[in-house]
């Protein structure tokens, strides 16, 4: 199996070029069930969870077309197989976004239950709450969620609802303005999830003949068409990828030009940042990003957007493992997220954590260990400890790398970090 080797102390120079946001093509590519397209979707990113929803489309009967050098994804035909298969959702997880698209347009759904994974048990209540709301009817057998939902006699199958989410989720708002786009009448989502992935699905699905307001905003107001057609859409830049490779900055002392990073995606992160003593500037290609100075330590929340993003909790943990004096690092939204923990601390790392809330203490050296995590961003954390470490560390189950990050040792290894997968 694959690893990465790292040898640290290299402060890192040059421009990193992002890619299209994991966690927006992800459910960009479920609208493509809502409608025969084609959906064309630019600035697509090749990572292992594309290629995952790609098959879960695939045998949905789906058309689906990856043009990796184009950077491109083209989406077309129409589903006639509604379920989706235990062994790719639990792969991965969003893999849960395709029943709100499938119940609006064809009345029917068959969905494996996710499970729990590495960082929290992850329940799917609040889509299937929403979605009953707007009339399906819900079976669990055999592990399987079996959606049904009448047709209401003008050519659709869900009815429009007032649905006030009692905590903000991400994905449960994902698959309810999916399914609210073909339904009859209006739905309202309130305290609806204000990611910027959000912003974009809302804008994919306007180009396909959605009629949609108040994005941006914690209520959603969607009126229901019955038929969405072609588009072509641009994906965002992915800004978790662009606040780790910030930390990778930040952490060895060096200098970055993230290349199509922006700001208003990352408030949070770069306030933080430069609390920490970092110089976080926008330029007309992206977000330089420059550490001359110390690191100083500084505490995190994490919450749902606006707020410091919980997918940023384990690289920030990294930097402040080097930082001077104390941080507190509080992970509100996810219960288990702390996995990364034991591992930095064999690297050295001075953290103790109960609770949501870990102290770290920094330390003015990390040094290199072989270490392994269970899920994505903890992975990265340790990738980001290994380039600020003295001697080699090697970071074991790259597969999770693979998931969210983009030929990582490459974009490292030109501007000047010594890594490789080995
Ligand atoms: C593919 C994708 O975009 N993944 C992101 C998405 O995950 P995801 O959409 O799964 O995360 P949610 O925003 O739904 O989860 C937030 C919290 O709500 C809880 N919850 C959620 C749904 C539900 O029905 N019931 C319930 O209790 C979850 O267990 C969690 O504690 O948002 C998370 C929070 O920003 C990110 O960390 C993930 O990277
Ligand atoms: C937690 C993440 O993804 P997923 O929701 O697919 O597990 C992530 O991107 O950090």
């Amino acid at each position: 199996m694959d690893r990465i080797r790292i040898r640290g102390g290299k402060p890192l120079s040059g421009s990193i070029p992002i890619g299209g946001a994991k966690n927006a093509t992800l459910p960009l590519m479920a609208a493509g069930l809502l409608s025969d397209g084609p959906l064309v979707l630019e600035n697509a990113p090749d990572l292992a969870d594309i290629a995952t929803m790609r098959a879960l489309l695939v045998q949905h009967g789906m058309k689906v077309e990856h043009d990796k050098a184009q950077r491109r994804l083209v989406l077309s035909g129409a589903a006639d197989n509604l379920e989706a298969p235990y062994d790719l959702v639990r792969k991965m997880r969003a893999s849960v976004l395709v029943m709100g698209p499938l119940l609006a347009r064809f009345g029917e759904a068959r969905v494996s239950l996710p499970g729990g994974c590495a960082i929290g048990t992850r329940p799917v209540d609040l889509h299937i709450k929403g979605l009953e709301q707007m009339g399906a009817v819900f079976d669990l057998e055999g592990g399987y969620m079996h959606a049904k939902a009448p047709a209401t006699g003008a050519g659709h199958f869900l009815r429009g609802a007032k649905i006030i989410f009692p905590q903000v989720s991400v994905g449960a708002t994902e698959n309810l303005l999916m399914a609210a786009a073909l339904a009859e009448g209006t739905t309202e989502l309130v305290n609806a999830a204000r990611e910027p992935e959000i912003g974009d699905l809302a804008m994919c699905l306007m180009r396909m003949g959605a009629r949609i307001e108040g994005i941006g905003t914690d209520r959603l107001v969607i009126e229901g068409v019955k038929q969405l057609g072609a588009a072509t859409h641009p994906i965002i830049p992915d800004r978790i990828e662009a606040g780790t490779y910030a930390c990778a900055a930040a952490i060895t002392g060096g200098t970055l030009l993230l290349e199509g990073a922006r700001m208003v995606d990352l408030g949070a992160v770069v306030r933080t940042m430069r609390e920490c003593g970092v110089d976080v500037a926008e330029e007309t290609e992206g977000l330089r990003i420059t550490r001359k100075g110390g690191l100083r330590g500084a505490d995190v929340m994490t919450e749902p957007f606006p707020g410091f993003a919980t997918d940023m909790q384990a690289q920030f943990m990294a930097l402040m493992c080097v930082a001077e004096g104390a941080s507190m690092i509080t992970e509100t939204i996810f219960e288990n997220r702390f996995m990364h923990v034991p591992e930095l601390t064999r690297m050295g790392a001075r953290i103790k954590y109960h609770g949501q809330s870990a102290i770290v203490r920094g330390v003015p050296k990390l040094s290199g260990a072989p270490v392994m995590a269970t899920d994505l961003r903890a992975s990265v954390s340790l990738v980001l400890a290994g380039l600020a470490a003295q001697g080699e560390t090697i970071v074991n189950r790259v597969y999770h790398l693979d998931r969210g990050y983009e030929a990582i040792e490459r974009k490292l290894s030109a501007v000047g970090a010594a890594i490789e997968r080995v």
